[in-house]
């Protein structure tokens, strides 16, 4: 059984476009200056709560909790329409239609609520292919935690699975999961490559289906 789990931000999409404008329109609805694309991209990774917690901090605003959960809702409101700036990385739905067709079975593991996830997923026509989601609050656990990733692959089938992810937090918990991972090297990443546990490296989708081709042929070997 091959399978096959992916992260969302960063991965499968690139969002931050749609994130950075959606935590500029909270900045200006309290008359404060906006943060810049790359702060907003630095603070992707950990899901929503978290990247408002460091604009707060970024704009000080200081850690109140009151004021980022009102802050937090305001950010959601704006960003769980459809994804009006996010795009799909070239080649993805070509790669999965490929592992389709190779006969792998596919899940999702992302730190991002479930509710955008959903939308996402329905809006890029990735739905079809995940026959697992796991949302940063599906479980009271979320990446780098193991437990989400745990939670996919268990749904999907006991075989050998493969996680797929852009970020320092998807190969901590891929590493943590005792899971082999393969990165995706146009994403969210700060650290350099060789300073992440990886399997495997691609920076185009083209290149993932031989990959996992040859993960594999190899588990099996
Ligand atoms: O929403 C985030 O901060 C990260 O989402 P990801 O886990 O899909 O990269
Ligand atoms: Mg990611």
């Amino acid at each position: 059984m091959k399978v096959v789990i992916f992260d969302l931000d960063g991965t499968l999409i690139d969002s931050a476009p749609d994130l950075h404008r959606a935590a500029n329109l909270v900045l200006q609805s309290e008359g404060l200056p906006a943060i810049s694309f790359e702060q907003a991209r630095s603070f992707i990774g950990h899901g929503a709560a978290d990247l408002m917690r460091k604009v707060m901090r970024a704009s000080g605003l200081g850690d109140d909790a009151g004021e980022h959960a009102r802050l937090l809702a305001k950010f959601m409101g704006h960003y769980e329409g459809e994804p009006g700036l996010t795009t799909l990385y070239p080649g993805v739905v070509d790669a999965l239609a490929r592992l389709e067709a190779m006969g792998c079975t596919m899940g999702l593991c992302t730190n991002k609520p479930e509710q955008p996830t959903r939308i996402a997923l329905r809006h890029f026509g990735l739905d079809r292919y995940m026959q697992a989601v796991a949302s940063g609050d599906t479980l009271p656990q979320r990446k780098p935690d193991p437990a989400p990733l745990h939670h996919v692959a268990r749904a999907l089938a006991d075989g050998t699975a493969l996680y797929v992810g852009d970020s320092e937090v998807d190969a901590e918990t891929a590493e943590r999961a005792g899971i082999p991972f393969a990165i995706y090297t146009e994403g969210y990443r700060k650290t350099p490559l060789e300073a992440l546990p990886h399997a495997h490296a691609f920076d185009h989708w083209d290149r993932l289906p031989d990959i996992v081709a040859a993960h594999f042929a190899d588990a099996v070997a």
